[in-house]
């Protein structure tokens, strides 16, 4: 396939989220990170400039795609604690099978999971080599912001959870050394072997607790978030928005402050110009 196959995939998918989700009647809309979003942004154009729509961006690149749309962006900051976002959409690295996602290719993730929490819908939309059964398929590693002083402990700690070779992701222009996030943060890049879903571990594919080498997507995502520096993990995982909005009606007051991470929707733009839906019904 050639780059632009690969970009023609990524607008058909767009496209179709856009028309299935985007509402012009929305109040709040979040905006995620890269290459694909783009797209997204283009199509929500296409629908609708209307500037009381308020789009929450998910970093500097995110922000400036959304003023050059001539859109209307707001703080993630200062949205008032009673307002959800009507949906928010994201690219994503790759997706397993139970929609988790490992994103944060363009070192966003940080802020990209405060906004796929706080939305009553998150969807995301990749180009089909994201789609794949388990993830670090065929993307190698899960991208791990970290605070700098604390940068070498955390390696130390991804190898004994059995990384083989986590790195500190460096500048790759001019500017030689560690990449900065937007919150000034490095992102340490750990490899680990292809994870299990929580079904794999029901079948006894493996304990995905570390022991026996293998890991489930939580259990990894939770054991790198206990790390001391680590400011966020590149897993999407657990609940999505509408399942953790049904705890919270059930009174589970802590859920509004977690929601959900994982995508209702992902969108893969295929190489034969169709695009593919997963759901948590499964995929058409
Ligand atoms: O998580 C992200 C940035 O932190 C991106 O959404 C992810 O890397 C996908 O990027 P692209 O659309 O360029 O493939």
């Amino acid at each position: 396939m050639t780059d632009s196959a690969v970009e023609a995939a990524k607008r058909t998918a767009a496209r179709r989220a856009v028309a299935d989700h985007f509402n012009p009647n929305s109040t709040h809309v979040g905006i995620g990170s890269g290459t694909t979003i783009v797209y997204v942004v283009e199509a929500i154009k296409e629908k609708s400039t209307n500037p009381n729509i308020l789009f929450v961006p998910t970093g500097y690149q995110s922000r400036q795609l959304v003023i050059n749309a001539g859109l209307t962006p707001i703080s993630f900051d200062t949205l008032p604690d009673n307002v959800m976002l009507d949906v928010a959409f994201d690219g994503a690295d790759e997706v397993d099978a139970d929609l988790n996602c490992i994103k944060g290719g363009g070192a966003c993730l940080f802020q990209e999971k405060l906004v796929a929490e706080r939305a009553q819908k998150f969807v995301c939309v990749a180009d089909y080599r994201k789609r794949q059964d388990r993830l670090l398929t065929n993307w190698p590693t899960i991208p791990i912001e970290v605070a700098p002083l604390a940068q070498r402990k955390i390696v130390r700690a991804l190898k004994q959870l059995g990384s083989p070779d986590p790195k500190l992701r460096t500048t790759l222009l001019q500017k030689s050394g560690p990449l900065k996030t937007d919150q000034d943060f490095f992102i340490v890049d750990a490899p680990f072997p292809t994870l299990l879903t929580a079904s794999d571990v029901q079948a006894g594919k493996g304990k995905g607790d570390g022991s026996d080498g293998t890991w489930e997507v939580n259990a990894i995502s939770k054991a790198i978030k206990s790390l001391s520096g680590v400011l966020e993990v590149g897993i999407f995982a657990g609940l999505n928005g509408i399942e953790a909005q049904a705890l919270e009606t059930k009174d589970d007051a802590a859920t509004l402050v977690t929601g959900g991470q994982k995508p209702i929707a992902v969108y893969f733009g295929m190489s034969d110009g169709s695009v593919k839906v997963r759901t948590a019904g499964g995929e058409e």
